[in-house]
């Protein structure tokens, strides 16, 4: 029942059974960043509520289809729309499609995200490569691997001090330094909350001095599921907003503005990412 093997199995040659893609890269878009689903070429796309087992989107600026194609020739599969705990889903169920992907072939992923900047260094607009995370849910015992482990996607106990690719993080300043987008590339930590409510001044200030740069609402359980299965990681967050940090501001967090700074960026973002797409070397080269 919780996202079995044979559940995940099914849904994967459903796909499978519908396209010839055999994607090595899959990518997850976040808030207003699903325009990097519209770069893949020969697209073949599947709408959620037709896919067998899969969740629905219910959130602005996460059109919710499963898209197949070529990103500069290269086979990726793309999440245009992710799933949210505050959405009311049980956690694994937000974290299924990373099993999906791992059934259809996928080794490295990519995940992207709107968040709130912590540190005081960062502007509207920059994107930071997450070098690392801060699960807060999990800290509470809410993890997408907590019930019984099933061996077939990984091990009992993963690590996570190697989560974020450390190769894949360095290509990612490689092109981005070639863009030319180094004033507004950054590296940094990502710490997850459960949302939907945004965090408060007392919050933003407690996650700051414990180490975060940007806060949001997702990828980590992604994350940790991707990596219980084997495949590569990368992420990156838009720095959509700036947290509040003080109690004269009168600036008050809202997916509005988190979507307007979507499309402020999203044009070199999606160059960011294609332009990795084609620089990442698989072990299974035929596809
Ligand atoms: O993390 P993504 O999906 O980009 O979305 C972020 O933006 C939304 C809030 O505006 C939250 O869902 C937060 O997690
Ligand atoms: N939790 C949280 N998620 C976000 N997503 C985009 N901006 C924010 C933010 O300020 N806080």
């Amino acid at each position: 029942l919780r996202c079995s093997f044979e559940e995940c199995s099914a849904t994967a040659e459903w796909l499978l059974s519908r396209t010839e893609i055999r994607p090595l890269v899959g990518i997850v878009c976040g808030s207003g960043l699903g325009g990097l689903a519209e770069m893949l070429k020969d697209q073949m796309a599947f709408k959620y509520s037709d896919i067998p087992n899969f969740p629905q989107s219910t959130v602005h600026g996460h059109a919710g289809r499963l898209v197949f194609g070529k990103l500069k020739g290269k086979a990726c599969v793309c999440m245009q729309g992710r799933f949210h705990l505050y959405e009311g889903y049980p956690i694994h169920k937000v974290t299924m499609p990373m099993r999906i992907f791992k059934l259809l072939g996928v080794e490295t992923v990519i995940l992207t995200n709107a968040a709130g900047g912590l540190n005081q260094d960062y502007k509207v607009g920059d994107i930071m490569i997450i070098k690392d995370h801060i699960n807060m849910p999990g800290f509470a015992g809410n993890n997408p691997l907590a019930g019984p482990n099933d061996e077939r996607f990984g091990v009992r106990f993963p690590s996570m001090s190697d989560a974020y690719d450390r190769e894949l993080l360095q290509l990612a300043q490689g092109v981005g330094a070639e863009l030319g987008f180094g004033d507004f590339l950054r590296e940094g930590v990502y710490c997850v909350l459960g949302g939907p409510s945004f965090e408060t001044i007392a919050e933003c200030r407690m996650m700051n001095r414990l180490g975060a740069d940007a806060v949001g609402m997702s990828t980590v359980h992604e994350v940790i599921v991707a990596r219980h299965c084997g495949m590569r990681v990368f992420a990156l967050s838009l720095i959509t907003n700036q947290a509040v940090m003080d109690y004269d501001s009168q600036e008050k967090a809202n997916h509005e503005e988190v979507l307007e700074t979507g499309q402020l960026r999203a044009k070199q973002l999606e160059r960011l990412v294609s332009n990795m797409v084609t620089h990442i070397e698989h072990n299974n080269n035929d596809a």
